[in-house]
């Protein structure tokens, strides 16, 4: 099984409308209220790519059962803890550019966390866990990292999709694949380069450090993949961005859905390549037809 946990969710609001103008009365040709958050937009693909997943996290209020009604009526199986706070809502303005604006989320007491924490000793060998999203600002900063001891003593695999110190901190346990995009793996070094080797000399020292597989992904630039073996490259897709909400996560999800399926790293970099332009190449989250219909676009070429 794969479980995806979002401890902070959120209703994306999702504003359609021609131009934002600042300090006016703007008003929108469209708006929806759609299950967002980066661990749920995993497990949205993942039934896509007909993946048994069930999503573990945190919800509340009405914000929450609106959220698990949606994840009802797509068939995505959910495990959430409730919580009295209410679930947060995160603003997408998608005008001449897009503007998010995510709230910080709810509060979540200790009860919670422990009710949370307990969910993992369902964990079996085999299991993979993908923790994707911020932190609430009552959850500690290493809350990721405080799972991975239990995770890695259940036999299980997991990703974390974070940033920074934060990311460098799950090194240690081997996570089962990391995707920083080209411009968080320059800021994990602190430097800057541009698409060069320079870039495979950096993602080779995550490898080195513990990450069992590297993606690196620059939207419509293309992606590199990192094994312990081999180097392989894929160009973008050619397609209109309609969207940047979600492709990240996308790809991350066709990876790991397809490893859990194949046990082949190069496959998930082809079909996570496709998941990833397919969202990007659509207003929400993708579906079937459309990472089909990306899919033939996609040539991973081995380059080492
Ligand atoms: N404009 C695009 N054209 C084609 N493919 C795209 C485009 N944008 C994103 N993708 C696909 O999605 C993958 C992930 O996109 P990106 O590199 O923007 O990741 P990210 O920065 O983590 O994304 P997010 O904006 O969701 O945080 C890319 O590797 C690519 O396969
Ligand atoms: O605030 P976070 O947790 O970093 O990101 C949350 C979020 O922006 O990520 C998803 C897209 O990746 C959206 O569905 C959601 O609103």
């Amino acid at each position: 099984m794969i479980y995806t946990v979002t401890v902070n969710p959120a209703l994306d609001y999702v504003l359609q409308l021609e131009k934002v103008n600042s300090g006016e009365v703007n008003r929108t040709n469209n708006d929806a209220f759609l299950a967002g958050g980066k661990g749920i937009n995993v497990s949205q693909i993942l039934n896509q790519l007909s993946v048994d997943n069930t999503a573990w996290g945190f919800v509340g209020g009405f914000t929450g059962k609106e959220l698990v009604r949606q994840l009802n009526q797509k068939r995505i199986e959910s495990d959430f803890v409730t919580i009295s706070d209410n679930t947060r809502v995160n603003v997408k303005i998608h005008a001449e550019k897009e503007t998010e604006i995510n709230a910080a989320g709810p509060n979540i007491t200790d009860q919670e966390i422990t009710a949370f924490k307990d969910r993992l000793n369902d964990l079996k060998k085999g299991d993979i866990v993908v923790m994707s999203g911020s932190l609430t600002p009552s959850l500690p900063t290493d809350f990721y990292q405080s799972l991975l001891p239990t995770i890695k003593e259940a036999g299980a695999e997991f990703v974390v999709d974070t940033t920074g110190q934060a990311l460098i901190d799950t090194l240690e346990y081997k996570p089962l694949v990391i995707k920083p995009n080209h411009h968080e793996l320059a800021d994990l070094f602190g430097v800057t380069f541009d698409f060069s080797d320079v870039m495979l000399e950096y993602a080779q020292k995550l490898l080195d450090m513990g990450a069992q597989n590297v993606m690196v992904s620059m939207a419509g630039e293309g992606g590199f993949l990192l094994t312990k073996d081999h180097v392989y490259h894929a160009k973008g897709a050619v397609g209109t961005a309609v969207n940047s909400v979600g492709a990240g996560d996308s790809m991350i999800a066709g990876f790991v859905g397809t490893y859990y399926k194949t046990q082949d790293p190069k496959e998930g970099f082809r079909i996570g390549m496709a998941c990833g332009a397919a969202t990007a190449f659509t207003k929400d989250i993708a579906v079937k037809s459309q990472i089909d219909a990306v899919l033939p676009q996609i040539k991973v070429e081995q380059i080492s």
